[in-house]
């Protein structure tokens, strides 16, 4: 005898191959209530949806009180900040998410930006662009040396030792980290080390953050951690936006404390028009795009897409949050 279909809400748009895993054993409803046209339809699907699948969109728990047949929400990111882990524990819904499939791009992503900021990468291809390359460059378009530079990691978890092995064994970089704990990795023997956050910012040429959103990390670079960080230091966060105090970054730029920052996540996103971080001439912005290949997004939406028939086929998920 097939297992009864359920219902479920498709909130970001999946690739056709999994659309077509889900609909061939459940009912699906795709609504993005980001697209103000698609809200409505999204809103009506609640109350019947048993499997939620998506991302970047905020879970409320007003929302979950709508969804009462609710089992399992498969979120295709890593990071679990747009849902409220408490209340899904105590409504008894499971949430999966997809570590390790976008660590190594996002990895990548990271270190490009880190270069890319070092180098002022973006900024001298635009000057070739817009024509404005009219003779040797001088010292006040020099960029600062990555090779050799004491990198220091906030969040040593699987982004953050991802980053911190390119560093250590191909640009020769120290590695000092701060995590809730020290973190065993042969490979880095000697070469990552456990070390207060003051220590850290104190220490390092160049600070990378891969931290989750948490009470916790909210805010955890604000005017005093950035005061902290060696003068000409440069800041890079792969992470969340809202770990850092956008206001206390722009001043920690503007007197020179800083050198320059590479920035893949804001407070706010997509990044306000009217945000000083846009066009300020020492960030370099990207759009969240840590994960963003061909590769990587597949996987992730692979990996959703097989915890959520997991969950509601009564198994245990491949990943499910916190367990
Ligand atoms: N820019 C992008 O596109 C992407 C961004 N991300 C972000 O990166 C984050 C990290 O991902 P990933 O490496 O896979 O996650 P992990 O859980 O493997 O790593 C997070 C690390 O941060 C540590 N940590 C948590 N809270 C604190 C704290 N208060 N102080 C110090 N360390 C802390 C954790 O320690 P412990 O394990 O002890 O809690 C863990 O070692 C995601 O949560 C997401 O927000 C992820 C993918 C792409
Ligand atoms: O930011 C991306 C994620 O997967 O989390």
């Amino acid at each position: 005898m097939s297992a009864a279909r359920k219902s479920v809400l498709v909130f970001r748009e999946l690739p056709d191959d999994q659309l077509a895993r889900i609909a061939a054993l459940h009912d699906v409803v795709v609504a993005n209530p980001r697209k103000p046209q698609q809200k409505a339809a999204f809103e009506a699907a609640l109350p019947a949806a048993q499997g939620l699948i998506g991302s970047s969109y905020k879970i409320t728990p007003e929302l979950l009180a709508a969804a009462p047949k609710l089992e399992v929400i498969s979120t295709i990111s890593v990071g679990v900040d747009n849902y409220p882990t408490a209340e899904l524990r105590k409504r008894g819904i499971l949430l999966t998410h997809t570590p390790g499939v976008l660590t190594e791009t996002t990895a990548d992503t990271i270190f490009a930006l880190l270069m890319a900021t070092c180098r002022r990468i973006v900024e001298l291809a635009n000057l070739v662009r817009e024509g404005r390359w009219d003779r040797n460059i001088g010292e006040d378009l020099f960029g600062w040396d990555v090779h050799g530079k004491t990198l220091g990691i906030l969040g040593f978890g699987r982004i953050g030792q991802a980053v911190a092995r390119r560093a250590a064994l191909g640009f020769g970089m120290p590695v000092l980290y701060h995590n809730t704990r020290p973190v065993d990795v042969p490979e880095l023997a000697g070469r990552a080390i456990h070390t207060p956050l003051s220590e850290v910012l104190a220490r390092a040429d160049i600070v990378v953050a891969t931290l989750p959103l948490t009470e916790a990390t909210r805010g955890l670079m604000g005017p005093q951690e950035f005061g902290a960080m060696k003068p000409g230091a440069i800041f890079i966060n792969g992470g969340r936006g809202a770990t850092v105090q956008e206001p206390a970054l722009l001043v920690a730029l503007d007197s020179g404390r800083l050198g320059a920052a590479g920035l893949d996540v804001f407070a706010v996103e997509p990044l306000p028009l009217d945000s000083p971080l846009r066009l300020h001439p020492r960030v370099t912005a990207l759009p969240h795009i840590g994960s963003a290949t061909h590769e990587t997004r597949q996987a992730m939406a692979r990996l959703a897409t097989t915890n959520l028939l997991q969950a509601l086929a009564g198994e245990r998920p491949e990943a499910v949050y916190g367990g």
